[in-house]
């Protein structure tokens, strides 16, 4: 049976552990959660224990790292991503990731490739609210391929950001229109998506970005679309919560755990 460890147990993380306290993953043992604010580790570990699991909770990433999991599901942010990669990969471990804009970095993304190739361990860009990286990956190979991606969120999911004033309330507007990786620039927790799909096509500097805000518009919409001289496709996804992108880490893992693979 295969290890796992989680990093980061907020909204997604939890939805992990959940998973596996409820038996979803009958591969794996989850043997440790790690997040910053302590009590929602130990929640999570609760959840498994509820369930007759036993699961650490670790006070620092080095201590669920010297746990040795087979994989860890980073379920933070990408500045963890950032700081855990590298460590994790050079001891074996593979990471499912969800902070996937870390890697809109061209120097770190090789970097986190030839630790993996070097230890014998995988980074798992996981679908997470979007998907089709099979044809994204496949159009790309085949040759002159075009992409772009569109994302449709509602006003208040853009407080905080650069772009957000209150005239968003009464307006539609594109707020956004640039490369992935300016994207992940400025909205650094946001559009992790973006550098998935990119990383699956064309890459972070030629994926075509537009991202519109519309008033009274709940949840996201993620469509991405690519074109080559054969093939034109769009997958269009909408999701009223990013519920989607942990239980994309769940069928992940089951994936590679499993006899047959879905690619
Ligand atoms: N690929 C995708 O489709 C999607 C990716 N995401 C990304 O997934 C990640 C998790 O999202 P949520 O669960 O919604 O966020 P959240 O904010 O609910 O949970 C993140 C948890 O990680 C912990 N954390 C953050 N940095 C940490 C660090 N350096 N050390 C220890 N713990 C740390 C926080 O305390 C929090 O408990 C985020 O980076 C988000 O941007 C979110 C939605 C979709
Ligand atoms: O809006 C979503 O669910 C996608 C998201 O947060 C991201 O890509 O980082």
């Amino acid at each position: 049976m295969k290890t796992i460890a989680i990093a980061g147990c907020g909204k997604l993380g939890t939805i992990v552990a959940r998973a596996a306290a409820r038996g979803l993953l009958p591969d794996y043992k989850l043997i440790g959660v790690y997040s910053r604010t302590p009590e929602k580790a130990r929640a999570a570990a609760d959840e498994l224990a509820a369930a007759g699991k036993d699961c650490r909770v670790a006070g620092t990433f080095d201590e669920l790292l010297a746990l040795r999991p087979d994989f860890i599901v980073e379920a933070a942010s990408p500045k963890a991503l950032r700081q855990w990669a590298l460590p994790a990969l050079s001891q074996g471990t593979s990471l499912v990731c969800l902070s996937i804009g870390a890697f809109a970095d061209d120097a770190f993304y090789d970097e986190a490739r030839r630790t993996a190739e070097a230890h014998g361990s995988r980074i798992y860009i996981v679908s997470g609210a979007t998907g089709g990286f099979d044809v994204l990956q496949t159009a790309t190979l085949m040759g002159g391929a075009e992409a772009e991606f569109f994302n449709e969120k509602g006003p208040d999911a853009l407080r905080g950001t650069p772009v957000y004033d209150d005239s968003l309330q009464t307006e539609a507007r594109t707020v956004f229109s640039g490369t992935a990786a300016e994207a992940i620039r400025l909205f650094p927790t946001k559009v992790n998506v973006t550098v998935a799909a990119a990383r699956a096509s064309v890459g972070p500097a030629n994926l075509h970005v537009a991202m519109r805000s519309t008033p009274g518009f709940k949840g996201d919409t993620q469509r991405v679309e690519i074109r080559n001289s054969q093939v034109h496709a769009v997958v269009d996804v909408y999701s009223a919560t990013a519920e989607i992108a942990a239980w994309s880490v769940v069928s992940t893992l089951r994936n590679i755990a499993s006899p047959v693979v879905f690619v």
